[in-house]
Parts: C-alpha cells; sequence; structure tokens
C-alpha cells in the first residue's frame, strides 16, 4: 500500500495556480527527491499533501486527523530556528508522542552525529547544528514516512551526505521520504527517485539518470550541466546559467 497517495493536488493562491493539479504515489522503499527552481512549488506540494495549507484534490494524509497524522509521516519544515532553551536530548524526545523510547532517541542523536550535544540546550548550538537536532527530531517520530523541506540547507558537505545516507538507509528498510532539494547533485547520488516541478505542475517524475537530462535542466533550471557517471555514481555540476537570447558556443 502506498505511503503517500496524491490527486490532482490544486493550491490557489489569489488567482494564481501554485500547485497545479499535481498527482503521485510514495512507496515503501522510496526516496523521492523534490527538485525545481526558486518558487516552483515544491514546499507549497508539500504542505498541502500534509494538509497543512487548504488545497483542492485528495490527499492520503490530509484526511487523516492530525494525531492519525502525526503516526503517518513526520515532517521538517524549511524554517530551522530552535526557540525552546531546552536540551537537544529532551528536545528530540518530545517527538515521541504518547511512546517513549530511548533507543530510538539515542538512534536519532547518533544518526545525526549529535551525541556530544546531548545534554547541551538547542538554542546554544550554530544554526547547522540547529537544523540536524530538528532532523533528529523527525527521525525520533519513528513513522512509516517522513517529508522534508530542504533538510540539506545549510549542513556542511559531510553532514549533507550524511544525511541522504540516513535518508537513503530509511528507505532501505522499507519506509518512504519525499524531500525537496537545490543540489542536484545529492539527488542525484542518493534519490532513488526525482519528481521535477516547475510553475506548480510536476514535468517529470522518474529514476535520476531518466530525468536528470540535458534538455530538462536547460529548460526547466536554465543552466548548462556536467553530467557524468563515476564509480560513486551519476555527477551533476552545475556550470553556466543559460541567459535567454544569448550565444552558445
Ligand atoms: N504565503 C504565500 N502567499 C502567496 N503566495 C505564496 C505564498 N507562499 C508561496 N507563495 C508563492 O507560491 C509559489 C510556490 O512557492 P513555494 O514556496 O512552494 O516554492 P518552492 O519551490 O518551495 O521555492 P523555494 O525553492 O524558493 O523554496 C511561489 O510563486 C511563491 O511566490
Amino acid at each position: 500500500m502506498s505511503l503517500l497517495s496524491v490527486q490532482n493536488l490544486s493550491v490557489r493562491r489569489g488567482a494564481r495556480l501554485t500547485l497545479d493539479r499535481a498527482s503521485f504515489s510514495v512507496e515503501p522503499g522510496e526516496f523521492v527527491g523534490l527538485i525545481g527552481p526558486n518558487g516552483a512549488g515544491k514546499s507549497t506540494l508539500l504542505r498541502a499533501a500534509l494538509g497543512l495549507i487548504p488545497a483542492e484534490g485528495d490527499s492520503s494524509l490530509a484526511r487523516l486527523s492530525p494525531a492519525a497524522r502525526a503516526k503517518a509521516a513526520a515532517w521538517l519544515p524549511q524554517a530551522r530556528e530552535i526557540a525552546w532553551p531546552v536540551s537537544v536530548v529532551h528536545l528530540v524526545s518530545l517527538a515521541q508522542n504518547e511512546r517513549q523510547d530511548a533507543t530510538e532517541v539515542i538512534a536519532a542523536l547518533t544518526r545525526m552525529d549529535l551525541m556530544t550535544y546531548a545534554e547541551r540546550p538547542a538554542t546554544r548550538l550554530s544554526g547547522g547544528e540547529q537544523a540536524r537536532v530538528l532532523i533528529a527530531r523527525a527521525l525520533a517520530q519513528d513513522t512509516p514516512l517522513l517529508l522534508a523541506d530542504e533538510p540539506t540547507a545549510g549542513l556542511d558537505p559531510a553532514h549533507q551526505i550524511g544525511t541522504m545516507q540516513t535518508f537513503a538507509a530509511l528507505a532501505a528498510e522499507g519506509r518512504g521520504v519525499i524531500t525537496s532539494l537545490h543540489d542536484l547533485g545529492l539527488a542525484a547520488r542518493h534519490c532513488t527517485r526525482l519528481i521535477v516541478m516547475s510553475e506548480g505542475r510536476i514535468v517529470a517524475d522518474g529514476a535520476p539518470r531518466a530525468v536528470l537530462t540535458e534538455a530538462l535542466l536547460a529548460e526547466v533550471f536554465a543552466i548548462r550541466c556536467h553530467l557524468s557517471e563515476t564509480p560513486e555514481g551519476l555527477v551533476v555540476q552545475p556550470l553556466a546559467q543559460i541567459v535567454p537570447g544569448a550565444q552558445h558556443g
């Protein structure tokens, strides 16, 4: 059974459709990267799928009660600032609702490389460390599905790769992960599937190698990229902006 099923989901803001009839599902074992330029509708899609903003169409998660939804899916929003001066370990354990499982909390802290900060007030950490605490909190919720809005933003390269590997491991355990990303290289190497958005619409959906073509990168992102196969997987390196009307040679 799908972990998330979205049918013809649309979000209207004033006269504009910022999400235009999106349909897709996420199955156990999938690590889905949601990519697209600024304003393409990635956050809108994730928020509408969760039922956090008014939408037309159907989402299996949005139909659930808040309590049932918290058991079905963890949500990592884009805003990362922590306002509560509680310890890191306490903040991460708050994710666990009524069930308390210290092993899950320790596993989440370990996965996000936070054990040395466990007793420190979460407000006394750097921006990237706070971002990792919030990812750990989402992991400790121990749900079949994780939705994350730009989880690697603000992380150093080692922790970006570590986070992507953690999400890939969750998918390999049979969970589902869907996350918006701007780093096409990380998306190409770690995700099992990419959904590409442009101007509120899903314009491509498939395996990274099938989706990340020179033509799509030019049309959707207006960039020229170096694409190459390496022993580590597909490498995507943006090289230049494509300026409309400019000569390329
Ligand atoms: N609260 C809002 N009110 C009106 N329009 C909004 C609001 N939030 C977002 N939008 C518009 O909806 C569109 C989609 O925004 P969204 O945040 O989903 O894009 P995104 O793909 O997540 O972008 P980014 O990569 O910049 O985070 C944009 O045109 C944006 O200006």
